[in-house]
């Protein structure tokens, strides 16, 4: 499957027109949100309609709304699928939130080209996605750089060891994201998390990605070192998304129980 989506986004990009430039965007940091998350995990919340694993996920779908929920329910951040084909998300609904809320928002789509970065910045992104699996790692860099120069953060995004072990000999990504789901495959398994975080640097803040599904998830991928959770289809399925990210942490009415 990635392979197929990375076909049309090398195709998508031969034709991407740039936004005009949105100067009066404040950026804020997710790797400072995530360094000090609200609770004792961060969260990155997902803003997410579709994906190609699961089809239609929230078929009643208003970006804004959403993010505004997810931010007053004590989100870390926002992550924002921008991707249309295959997702159904649309870089206008990254502008729309990023107007709405005051966290920072991660752009989430396939990023392998450097008109992707201005892009991002026009659109008001605060951070990317870069996914190892999908690019050479010294390309990778060679964008993580161009992020950096632009004023963007990156989640560096990496599914197997060795994909985060080709990627550590050139640099020492920030953010690094252990996605427990494989891309090719969709096989998700909160494992991936509890392999691979041995090999993250201590000075990078790990986020565990995908397939968390419930406060018991929650704890196991903690109790695996993640730092931080990023989460989209189990927020996504409830009719209250912020009573949703309450129940993720096992919290009545907004406060977290004692015991
Ligand atoms: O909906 P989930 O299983 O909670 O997963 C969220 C997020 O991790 C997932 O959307 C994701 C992780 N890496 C990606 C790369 C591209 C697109 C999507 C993703």
């Amino acid at each position: 499957m990635l392979e197929q989506i990375l076909t049309t986004k090398r195709k998508e990009v031969t034709t991407l027109t740039l936004p005009s430039t949105w100067s009066e965007v404040k950026r804020a940091s997710l790797s400072a949100a995530l360094r000090k998350p609200k609770r004792s995990i961060g969260l990155i919340a997902e803003v997410k309609k579709a994906s190609p694993s699961k089809g239609l996920i929230r078929p009643d779908f208003h970006p804004v709304d959403i993010a505004k929920a997810y931010e007053q329910a004590g989100a870390d951040a926002i992550s924002v699928l921008t991707d249309v084909k295959y997702f159904q998300g649309h870089r206008q609904y990254l502008t729309d939130v990023k107007q709405a809320v005051q966290l920072p928002v991660l752009r989430k789509d396939f990023i392998i080209d450097r008109i992707q970065i201005e892009e991002s910045v026009r659109i008001g992104a605060d951070a990317i996605l870069l996914i190892g699996e999908a690019l050479p790692p010294k390309t990778l860099y060679e964008l993580y750089k161009e992020a950096y120069e632009k004023g963007l953060e990156c989640l560096v995004e990496v599914h197997k060891r060795e994909t985060l072990e080709n990627i550590l000999a050139i640099f020492t990504p920030e953010i690094i994201g252990v996605n427990n789901r494989d891309l090719c495959t969709f096989v998700t398994s909160l494992e991936t998390t509890k392999e691979v975080v041995p090999f993250v640097p201590a000075d990078s803040i790990i986020v565990s990605e995908s397939g968390i599904g419930n406060a018991s998830d929650l704890t196991t991928v903690q109790t695996y070192g993640a730092k931080a959770v990023l989460v989209g289809e189990s927020l996504m399925r409830k009719e209250d998304v912020g009573a949703a990210v309450h129940e993720l942490f096992q919290e009545v009415d907004g406060i977290v129980r004692s015991s």
